[in-house]
């Protein structure tokens, strides 16, 4: 039996990433992207227990102080977090998780699991993020502004990581993140575990 591996995946916002990742779990199995808690308001077009878990502040504090989070942080002025509960049974029936998270978030993870595999995600240029924060359109002037102003910050974090993409061509930048995966899943012991039957046939 192998466990999955954990994979983080961070970006300033309107680097791509929520677009990315959808691509790839549509396409990709036993890959599943975590569903977060957050105190943010839904987006039109955002579902409750699919894009996030959407909660009020008592329900959120009351998460923490029970030690229900991985981790979480606070990000432009509201709170978000990873909860425990799912993510070890799905790691443990051999998918690999990938957490959607801010560079606090990605730190305590790696300080409780060191294996986890951390990617960031670059926009090509400011102009294209300023445009694409733009252009998703579900955003008010003043918190397109206010996450623009701390594009830089999250970014300035990218030596933290294992592997950046960069996200000018959608779908080189989807090949890319599966070019990591795939990766990771042919190192030992996880690829030697998928290959108990056939290496004992091979060696006798
Ligand atoms: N630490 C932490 N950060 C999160 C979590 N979920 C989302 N985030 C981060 O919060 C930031 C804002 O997310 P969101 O409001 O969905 O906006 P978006 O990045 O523009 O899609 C992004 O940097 C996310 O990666 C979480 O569970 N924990
Ligand atoms: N490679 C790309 N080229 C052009 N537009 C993109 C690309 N990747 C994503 N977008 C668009 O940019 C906007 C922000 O993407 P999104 O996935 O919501 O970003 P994030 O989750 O990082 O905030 C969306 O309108 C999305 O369709």
């Amino acid at each position: 039996m192998t466990t999955g591996t954990l994979f983080i995946v961070s970006a300033p916002s309107g680097a791509g990433k929520t677009s990315l990742l959808k691509a790839l779990v549509e396409t990709e199995e036993h890959v599943r992207v975590s569903v977060s808690h957050t105190t943010r308001p839904k987006r039109p077009g955002e579902t409750d227990g699919v894009d996030y878990h959407f909660v009020d502040k008592e329900v959120f504090s009351n998460m923490v102080e029970s030690g229900a989070f991985l981790e979480h942080a606070e990000v432009f002025g509201n709170f978000y977090g990873t909860s425990e509960a799912g993510i070890r049974d799905q790691l443990e029936q051999g998918d690999d998780v990938i957490l959607e998270i801010d560079w606090q978030g990605a730190q305590q993870v790696r300080a409780r699991f060191p294996a986890t595999v951390s990617i960031f995600i670059l926009p090509p240029t400011p102009e294209a993020l300023r445009q694409r924060l733009g252009s998703r359109g579900q955003d008010s002037d003043e918190v397109i502004q206010r996450r623009l102003g701390e594009a830089r910050e999250e970014m300035s974090h990218y030596p933290e990581y294992d592997y950046i993409v960069v996200n000018d061509l959608f779908d080189q930048a989807l090949g890319e993140l599966r070019a990591i995966i795939t990766a990771q899943r042919l190192r030992q012991p996880s690829q030697a575990a998928r290959l108990q039957e056939r290496l004992r046939s091979l060696l006798g």
